[in-house]
């Protein structure tokens, strides 16, 4: 997520980049991308905003060698870890976010916490993509719906994409045309005033093709399947949470 993050604002320019990382193959690994790249956690010292990136299990550890000062931001990104328990381990001002990996190419969609968010972070989480500012207690659902998010995506382009292939696209078309079909819908739905279903109307053309797929997907718990999923993955979050209950 660190290193997808770290694409995004080197596409939006305007930022000074440093990557921190232990491991020099994954700093080899984004090089290309950022300004500067260091194995010393002492580096943090001297950023503005300083980003959390690491999973969650790893983020105490990482929280006793970082030495933030008070004018520092930190931003904290793993699922389950609360805001508090970074607060009480920095003197840096803390707000918690969840991104998703679409950050690389601009196309982020994150949650961030009311609590500690400046403009600053604001104005860096709108140069990667949307967000939207959410009390605490959501972003167990936002981890679900937005964080892991674009694996189901991906999942449900995957079939689209298979449907394609077995009318007898190949591979490579039945990609292009099922990936660029689901970024085109989300994109209207992001920019159009009409509903949902409104939209769904428009694109069912009367005694047409579409209405036949959706009568198919209407009948179907399709609809159900991803609604579990995302609880499923809010279920996690709030396990994951659970370990930092008595920490
Ligand atoms: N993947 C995603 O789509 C999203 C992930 N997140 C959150 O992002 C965080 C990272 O997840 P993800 O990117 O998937 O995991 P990765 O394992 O890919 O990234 C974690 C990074 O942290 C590095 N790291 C580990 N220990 C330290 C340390 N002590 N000091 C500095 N760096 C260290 C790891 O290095 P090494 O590889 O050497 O261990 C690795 O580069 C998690 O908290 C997750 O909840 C949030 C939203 C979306
Ligand atoms: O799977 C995970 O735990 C992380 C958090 C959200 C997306 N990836």
């Amino acid at each position: 997520m660190g290193s997808a993050l770290l694409r995004g604002l080197a596409r939006a320019g305007g930022y000074h980049l440093t990557a921190i990382d232990l491991d020099p193959e994954a700093l080899d690994a984004i090089e290309d991308a950022v300004d500067e790249t260091s194995e010393d956690v002492a580096a943090a010292r001297e950023a503005d905003i300083v980003v959390l990136a690491v999973k969650p299990d790893v983020a105490p550890a990482v929280l006793d060698e970082l030495d933030l000062r008070g004018g520092q931001q930190l931003v904290t990104l793993a699922a389950g870890l609360p805001r508090g328990f970074v607060d009480e381990r920095t003197d840096a001002s803390v707000v918690r976010i969840m991104p998703n990996l679409a950050a690389e190419t601009g196309n982020m969609a994150a949650a961030a916490t009311n609590a500690g968010l400046t403009d600053e972070v604001r104005e860096m989480l709108d140069a990667v993509g949307e967000f939207v500012e959410v009390d605490e207690s959501l972003m167990h659902v936002s981890t679900a719906v937005n964080g892991s998010g674009p694996a189901f995506a991906f999942y449900l382009i995957d079939a689209m994409k298979q449907g394609g292939i077995d009318g007898g696209l190949d591979p490579e078309q039945a990609e292009t045309l099922a990936a660029q079909t689901f970024k085109g819908a989300a994109e209207t739905v992001l920019r159009d005033d009409r509903s949902v279903d409104e939209l769904i109307d428009a694109v069912c053309s009367p005694n047409g093709t579409t209405i036949e797929g959706m009568d198919v997907l209407w009948d179907s718990d399709a609809d159900e399947a991803v609604e579990d999923a995302v609880a499923a993955a809010e279920r996690r979050s709030r396990e994951l949470a659970e370990a930092f209950d008595d920490a």
